[in-house]
């Protein structure tokens, strides 16, 4: 008897970031669009809690309770009243530390999971609320498709996405530390006063659309140039996916992935060739947005 919950990575077609809070975090802007990379996290009966991952990044995947799919599961239980003797296995396609919620992904999966495997019917606002606890983009990777994310990203406002868009993503090689970009962040505004973060109504509208060429015109990150800052190898990959016809080129998250917005399924492909020639990158996969979120695949028997 096991359960099995497929979950997508994602790309932060906007993130505006504002100042350091006093919790040490910073409010966002943060527009996600679940893209189709997963990772499937399947939980099964156990004696204890154990954690185990397959696919190409797995070694770099920590299998103690510090797991986000482990916390998920803990957290869970907690509230139950049981204990989370659970086998989770990750198979995991989403790159690590790669800015594409990876980690996120697992633990809204394995939460997914459990309150099925466990046929505890939680309400979808109390999985949120649990997601909200694990990390600020655990949320989004429950719901998918695309979103706003307010406060420091948990708060969602759905939106509206009115066609496929085509996305190419070079994987670095290496990470980046999500604190730690942020951390760059706030050295490279020190003594400047940092906006207030705000969508934009022109790319919430593109979305709507389902206009590649006008969202394009419209993605930004701001964690950008902190991104660049620690890993600046990263600008000859953002070029070579430009000259390899990409409409947009952008880091994405706090990187060190690079995602590049293609005109269509050819353009993508265009653009995949150009990175993989340009050998500025590990690998490059092709993905389509938006994706849904969590999603049992397998449900226990
Ligand atoms: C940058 C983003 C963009 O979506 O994702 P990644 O690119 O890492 O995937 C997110 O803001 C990452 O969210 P997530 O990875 O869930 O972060 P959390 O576990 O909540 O926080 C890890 C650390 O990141 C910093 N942090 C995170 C979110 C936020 N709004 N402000 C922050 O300053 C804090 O230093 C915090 O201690
Ligand atoms: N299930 C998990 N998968 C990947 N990384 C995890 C997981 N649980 C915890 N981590 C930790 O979180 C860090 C960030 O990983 P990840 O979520 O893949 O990247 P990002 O925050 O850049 O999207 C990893 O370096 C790892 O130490």
């Amino acid at each position: 008897m096991s359960v099995t919950v497929r979950v997508p990575a994602k790309v932060n077609v906007q993130l505006a970031v504002g100042g350091a809070r006093a919790d040490g975090f910073h409010d966002l802007a943060n527009v996600f669009l679940a893209v189709g990379l997963y990772d499937e996290v399947t939980v099964t009966p156990a004696d204890r809690l154990r954690i185990t991952c397959s696919g190409p990044d797995a070694h770099q995947v920590p299998l103690d309770h510090s797991n986000l799919a482990a916390r998920a599961a803990l957290a869970l239980a907690g509230r139950s009243g049981r204990s989370a003797d659970v086998h989770i296995h990750i198979a995991k396609d989403i790159p690590v530390a790669g800015g594409m919620a990876g980690g996120s992904a697992d633990g809204a999966g394995a939460l997914l999971a459990c309150d099925e495997l466990w046929g505890l019917g939680t309400p979808r606002d109390e999985l949120l609320a649990i997601c909200a606890e694990l990390g600020s983009d655990v949320p989004f990777s429950l719901i998918g498709g695309a979103a706003l994310g307010t406060g420091r990203g948990e708060q969602l406002t759905p939106l509206e996405v009115g066609g496929t868009f085509h996305w190419v993503f070079a994987l670095a090689d290496g990470g980046l530390s999500t604190p730690a970009v942020y951390g760059e962040f706030d050295r490279l505004w020190e003594g400047r006063e940092v906006p207030v973060p705000e969508a934009s109504p022109e790319l919430t509208e593109a979305l709507r659309l389902g206009d590649a060429t006008a969202l394009a015109e419209t993605v930004g990150n701001d964690l950008q140039p902190a991104a660049l800052s620690l890993f600046p190898s990263l600008r000859q990959t953002l070029t070579a996916g430009g000259e390899g016809g990409a409409l947009a080129a952008l880091v994405s998250g706090s990187g060190p992935t690079t995602a590049f917005l293609a005109k269509d399924a050819e353009s993508a492909e265009s653009v995949a060739e150009a990175l993989l020639a340009s050998d500025t990158c590990r690998s490059v996969r092709v993905a389509l947005a938006p994706a849904p979120g969590a999603t049992v695949v397998a449900p226990a028997v």
